[in-house]
């Protein structure tokens, strides 16, 4: 069977109980924390921040990831380092030197990761690929969780999928990631799902429920 990752999107989580949904995840037997960070300019939308990132850190000692929606990615590389992230994807439309600013997270020894958006062709990353560890597709236009799937992307995410044994990336998708297209999905060879408002949270089961039957699918 293909590897599954099972990535909670913690913006969808509820944070007046943040170590209780921390900790419940954890059972669950989640694979990575997913961070989305926004600064209200790249994206038209604010989310976590670098104390909500301290907390959960505090509580887990899974991997975190962070997903820098921000312009000028290079900036907060650092501070992301220091707060001990896993994975960092920057989004390479935000940043003047991409290939600069993934050569400086390797140096940490944290996985370097690119997010790409709907929009953003494979031909405009070509040269990226062999510089990263996680290519996140964005399956809608980030910035909010509860949007719709993007069905054109479907293409992009067959080619990335025929690139990944050249290439040794992890392929992961983000927005709308629903059970149904989780099975879609892995058939085209995904790596990890990125889960929010769509499987995970604000249902009626428990996420060791949620998680067991998405491993599954
Ligand atoms: O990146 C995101 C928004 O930009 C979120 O991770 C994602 O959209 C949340 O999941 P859902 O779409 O299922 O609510």
């Amino acid at each position: 069977m293909m590897k599954k990752l099972i990535c909670p999107s913690l913006m969808c989580a509820d944070f007046t109980n943040i170590k209780r949904e921390v900790t419940e995840l954890d059972k669950a037997g989640i694979d990575i924390f997913h961070m989305d960070v926004m600064d209200g300019a790249f994206v038209p939308n604010m989310a976590l921040g670098v104390e909500d990132y301290k907390s959960v850190r505090s509580l887990t000692n899974t991997s975190m990831d962070v997903h820098l929606m921000v312009n000028n990615p290079q900036n907060f590389v650092p501070i992301f380092a220091n707060l001990g992230a896993n994975i960092i994807y920057i989004h390479p439309e935000a940043d003047p030197m991409p290939t600069r600013t993934l050569d400086e997270i390797k140096k940490d020894d944290i996985h370097p990761g690119i997010a790409i958006n709907p929009g953003t062709s494979i031909a405009t990353i070509k040269e990226l690929l062999p510089l990263v560890d996680y290519i996140l597709v964005m399956t809608v236009n980030p910035g909010f969780a509860g949007q719709s799937y993007l069905d054109y992307v479907n293409d992009k995410i067959k080619d990335l999928a025929g690139l990944k044994e050249k290439y040794q990336f992890n392929l992961m998708v983000d927005g709308a990631i629903s059970p149904e297209k989780i099975k879609l999905l892995s058939g085209f060879g995904v790596d990890g799902f990125i889960v929010g408002t769509s499987s995970l949270f604000g249902k009626d089961k428990s996420y060791r429920e949620i998680v067991k039957e998405l491993k599954e699918l």
